[in-house]
This record gives structure tokens, C-alpha cells and sequence, in this order.
């Protein structure tokens, strides 16, 4: 089977990665899986396109095979956009999920109902050693709930209320986000060009 290399470190992206890939009839590798000693990627950048650039190219450049990293987010309106880029360390530098929903949850705790629109954000990079970066976007329409419900998924996934839903993104199987989300829509945007 034909395979990629997700710049990733990130086990519900990683899972996700895998899933989406074998429809496709092939096999994503995450960083989780290679034995080599590859460097943490440290996110300087201030976009989704430069943080998943770096991503991308550091870990092409070392392994010298085509790369492939995601740089994703959470973007809500009532807050002008954040955390957006910051999503992971949104709270801090220990990257805490549960952390990073209650500082977002307290931030809109006085936003009503109609107020609370979001999306995820996904912008996939592709580099290829010696070659120019290509970037594929998707994005995920929604709302942010008033309080946590499920347990699929994983980051902002118990908070975030996808566009035509009741349920959060926690509650739905795994197949149900796959159908919908920001990243199977970056996905299949690559048109196979990976
Ligand atoms: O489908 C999703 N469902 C819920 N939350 C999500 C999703 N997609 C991204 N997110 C959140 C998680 C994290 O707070 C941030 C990604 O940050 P981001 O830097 O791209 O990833 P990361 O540091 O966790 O792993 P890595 O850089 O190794 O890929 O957005
Ligand atoms: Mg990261």
C-alpha cells in the first residue's frame, strides 16, 4: 500500500489522518510511528499556512521524502478569531485539551445563543524536498455549545456544535466527523496530488 508521512505528533489527528487515507487505499504514518528522533517543530509562524510550511519542510528536509503536516484550529467569532492559530497552547504551554475548553467556554460565557458561530480550520501543507510548498484549506462551519458533551474525537471536539447538528462533534462517530470536517474537506481538495 502506498504511503505518507503526516508531520504530526498529534494522536486524534494522527487517527483521523489513517482513517481518511485508507479510503483512499493508502497508509498514513504519523510521527507517532517512526522510530527515527525526529525534533519537536517548534509554531513561530502566525498563520495556519507558515506553521504547517515549517511543519511540513522540516521533517521533508530530514527524512528527504514528500511530507505532509496539518496546521488546525479553532476560529470563533465572539472572540475575534481566537485562538485560531493558538488553539493548542491556548491556555498554555502544556497543550491541555480540557484546559483549553474551559478558558473558551468562560470567554463566552455571557454570548448568547445565534452569537457563538465558529469553524474549524484546517490548512494542509505538502512539501516536497527541493520543491515549492503546495497548501490545500478546509474549513468546518458550527457554534461553540454552553457546556461539554461527548467523548469522540479530541481537542475542541466537546464544545463545537457542527452547522445542521444538535449533537457535538464528540457525539458523532467517527465516520460522522470524517464526513464533515475541516480536514476531510482539505483532504479532498488534494485531488490525489499526494
Ligand atoms: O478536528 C478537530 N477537533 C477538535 N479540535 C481540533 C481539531 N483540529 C484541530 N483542533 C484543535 C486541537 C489543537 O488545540 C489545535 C491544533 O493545533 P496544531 O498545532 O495544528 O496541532 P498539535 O500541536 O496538536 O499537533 P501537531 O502540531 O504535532 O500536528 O486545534
Ligand atoms: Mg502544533
Amino acid at each position: 500500500m502506498k504511503k505518507i508521512i503526516i508531520a504530526t505528533k498529534n494522536q486524534g489527528k494522527a487517527k483521523e489522518f489513517k482513517e481518511l487515507y485508507l479510503k483512499k487505499g493508502m497508509e498514513a504514518l504519523s510521527l507517532l510511528d517512526i522510530v527515527q528522533e525526529l525534533p519537536d517543530v517548534e509554531e513561530t509562524g502566525v498563520t495556519f499556512e507558515e506553521n504547517a510550511a515549517l511543519k511540513a519542510e522540516t521533517i521533508a528536509e530530514l527524512l528527504q521524502i514528500p511530507v505532509l503536516a496539518d496546521d488546525s484550529g479553532l476560529v470563533i467569532d465572539a472572540l475575534d478569531g481566537r485562538p485560531g492559530v493558538y488553539s493548542a497552547r491556548y491556555a498554555g504551554e502544556d497543550k491541555d485539551d480540557k484546559a483549553n475548553i474551559k478558558k473558551v467556554l468562560e470567554e463566552l460565557i455571557d454570548v448568547p445563543e445565534g452569537k457563538r458561530t465558529a469553524r474549524f480550520v484546517c490548512v494542509l501543507a505538502i512539501a516536497r524536498p527541493g520543491e515549492k510548498t503546495d497548501f490545500y484549506k478546509g474549513t468546518c462551519e458550527g457554534s461553540i455549545a454552553f457546556e461539554e458533551r461527548g467523548s469522540n474525537g479530541f481537542g475542541y471536539d466537546p464544545i463545537f456544535i457542527p452547522e445542521n447538528e444538535t449533537r457535538t462533534m464528540a457525539e458523532l462517530s467517527s465516520e460522522e466527523k470524517n464526513s464533515i470536517s475541516h480536514r476531510s474537506n482539505a483532504i479532498s481538495k488534494l485531488q490525489g496530488r499526494v
